[in-house]
């Protein structure tokens, strides 16, 4: 019979923050959802951009380019108020472009100028993996091409102050093919990323089914239906918990096949037998629980007493073996001065009443 000394793992599960994801994604219980990992590595991006754009911004200024300086500081305020907005809000979709499109500007406006001593165009390479993270690969590559599109027309189309630098004329054209070799690059590590996670997921929506599904019956098992049971709005319902008698004569009998052929007919059984909003699992071995609600406790008792009925006048067939079982139930219920488990308890109890009666009957007291 049933035992229910150990407690679900399901009672009071919280996902705790650490203190960074505290910092970069501010209060959540959501942890691991896809839509805080992006808030939280948008602002990882932001509070990058602050940490690079802030100093020499302040460099600038200091060097006197007064243009490039003052953008570079105004690029950093704007991250840490969009970090601020994206904390309190999780509105990613609007903080990725405010992140992405002034870092296009701010990269062009680089190559343009060229930056401090020169170096502007070196920060360019960190646009593609940035861009096909927050737009994901089609638009990012359609962004791509048109940042490189402004590249192209930046550097070897109007009056940019490349070459005050004194840099070889080639340099352009490698600055462009390195270029278009880091969105290259960037671009295969985000297909294999998503593909990555698209399989990711698909494996744990399997292993959740295979958690709380039992594969013999296709029922809930003990943990799914103890999960739905806990996480239920309902105050009250009513437990139908059934054991087969004397099934292990039917194994020693008609085979071990035979007995798991009967066990999904009779969940099949059950299963048609459910009335709107009903429950039904596989609880153990040879052992079913039901659950029903918005009924009286006679309609409950009255539910069991037809599954039963309807089980002792089917006729199992296995191959060429034709054999007949019968059902005890123990009915219990659960409302308010009655716990989930105390219920469970109860109905177990009843069921080894009923068994002790003489097996194929119903017990609700
Ligand atoms: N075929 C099959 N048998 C199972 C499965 N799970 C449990 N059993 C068998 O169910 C039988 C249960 O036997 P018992 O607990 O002695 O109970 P019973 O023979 O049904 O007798 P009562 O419950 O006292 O009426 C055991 O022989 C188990 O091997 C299963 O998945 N498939």
């Amino acid at each position: 019979m049933t035992k229910y000394a150990h407690k679900s793992k399901f009672d009071n599960k919280k996902n705790k923050a650490s203190w960074l994801t505290f910092f970069y994604v501010g209060n959540t219980d959501d942890v691991f959802s896809e839509n805080i990992r992006r808030v939280f590595i948008i602002n990882l991006f932001a509070s990058v951009g602050i940490l690079f754009t802030l100093p020499l911004g302040i460099v600038s200024l200091i060097e006197e380019k007064t243009v490039l300086g003052s953008a570079l500081i105004l690029i950093a305020f704007l991250y840490a108020m969009n970090h601020i907005y994206l904390r309190r809000t999780h509105n990613h979709g609007l903080s990725g472009n405010f992140v992405i499109y002034p870092l296009y500007a701010l990269m062009i406006y680089l190559v343009y100028t060229g930056g401090v001593k020169g170096t502007g165009h070196v920060w360019i390479y960190c646009i593609p993996a940035v861009s096909l993270f927050l737009n994901g690969m089609k638009r990012g590559l359609i962004e791509l091409s048109f940042f490189t599109l402004a590249l192209i027309i930046t550097m070897f189309f109007t009056d940019s102050h490349f070459a005050e630098f004194g840099y070889d004329p080639e340099l352009k054209t490698r600055i462009l093919f390195s270029f278009i070799v880091v969105v290259f690059l960037s671009g295969i590590y985000e297909y294999s990323m998503s593909r990555f996670n698209q399989e990711l997921k698909e494996t744990s929506a399997k292993l959740k089914l295979v958690a709380y599904i039992d594969a013999l019956t296709e029922l809930l098992n003990r943990r799914g239906m103890l999960q739905r049971l806990e996480a239920s709005s309902y105050t009250s319902f009513h437990l139908l918990l059934a054991d087969v008698d004397f099934f292990k004569s039917i194994n020693d009998e008609y085979g071990h096949d035979a007995g798991d052929y009967a066990l999904s007919q009779l969940a099949k059984i059950i299963q048609v037998s459910l009335p709107e909003g009903g429950l039904a699992s596989r609880w153990g071995g040879e052992e079913f629980l039901i659950a029903v609600c918005d009924c009286s406790e006679s309609e409950a008792f009255s539910l069991a007493e037809s599954i039963r009925q309807d089980v002792e006048d089917y006729e199992f067939e296995y191959l060429d073996q034709k054999f007949r079982m019968t059902l005890s139930f123990g009915v219990a219920t659960m409302n308010e001065s009655t716990s989930l488990r105390e219920a469970i308890t109860l109905a177990d109890s009843r069921l080894y009443s009923a068994k002790r009666a003489g097996r194929n009957r119903t017990r609700k007291s």
